[in-house]
């Protein structure tokens, strides 16, 4: 059990993360509103909580707009019809292995305006994520994923500390790599190098004991 958690819930949330920060890079207009909601919204005398991500909606609009565009599991896990049954009017026949690209439907022009743009904004008027079924980046129903509300959070308080605490920057003048490596969980082809200080109003609480 806990062998399945470590290995179904590691890379997921690290890659997660990682090409949040690429893809805040690469888009610093994002990064310095992200900044900006956590300074309005938290300040410099504490850190960020679980508790704070009610209050900040761009941060969470970012998370989502990285699992649509990254998702680290793009084809779901496979699943088998364990009844005959008939789905969007296709007769699926009982033992057929069902594989859903995800990455295809959150990723669908039909369905998304510019959907090769990173936009967080797109999330700020969506009543819940679950809105029409268009993004489903841990699956759903019964065998979804068990680690969603996790995950969010993990990746939500380590994101979003980076953010508050750090400056990033590109490494030079060229945008980072977004290509994909081959891999189940979408890993990046090459991995993020980034530059990044402390930002000085944070020096007062990072230099605490
Ligand atoms: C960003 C992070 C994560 C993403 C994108 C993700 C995504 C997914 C997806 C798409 C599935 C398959 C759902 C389906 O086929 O309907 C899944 C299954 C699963 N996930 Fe996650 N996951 C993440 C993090 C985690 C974490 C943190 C844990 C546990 C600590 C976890 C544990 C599992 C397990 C045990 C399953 C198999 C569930 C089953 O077969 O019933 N995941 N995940």
């Amino acid at each position: 059990m806990i062998q399945v958690m470590l290995s179904a819930g590691t890379e997921t949330s690290a890659g997660t993360m990682e090409w949040a920060l690429s893809l805040l890079l690469n888009n610093p207009e994002a990064l310095a509103k992200a900044q900006t909601e956590i300074d309005i919204e938290i300040g410099q005398s504490r850190l960020i909580e679980e508790a704070d991500f009610a209050r900040l909606p761009y941060l969470h609009g970012i998370i989502n707009e990285t699992l649509r565009m990254y998702p680290a599991d793009p084809m779901l896990v496979p699943h088998e019809s364990s009844e005959e049954c008939t789905v969007g009017g296709y007769h699926v026949p009982r033992g057929t292995m069902l594989l859903v690209n995800m990455w295809a439907i959150q990723n669908n022009p039909r369905l998304w305006s510019q959907p090769e743009r990173f936009k967080p904004e797109r999330f700020l008027n969506v009543q819940g994520e679950r809105d029409g079924f268009m993004l489903l980046p841990f699956g759903t129903g019964r065998r979804g994923c068990p680690g969603e509300g996790l995950a969010i959070r993990m990746v939500g308080l380590a994101l979003g500390s980076l953010v508050q605490c750090f400056e990033w920057e590109r490494i030079g003048e060229e945008m980072v790599d977004m290509s994909e490596g081959a891999g189940l969980t979408m890993p990046k082809a090459h991995p993020l190098l980034a530059k990044c200080r402390p930002r000085p109003k944070m020096l007062a609480l990072l230099s605490q004991p």
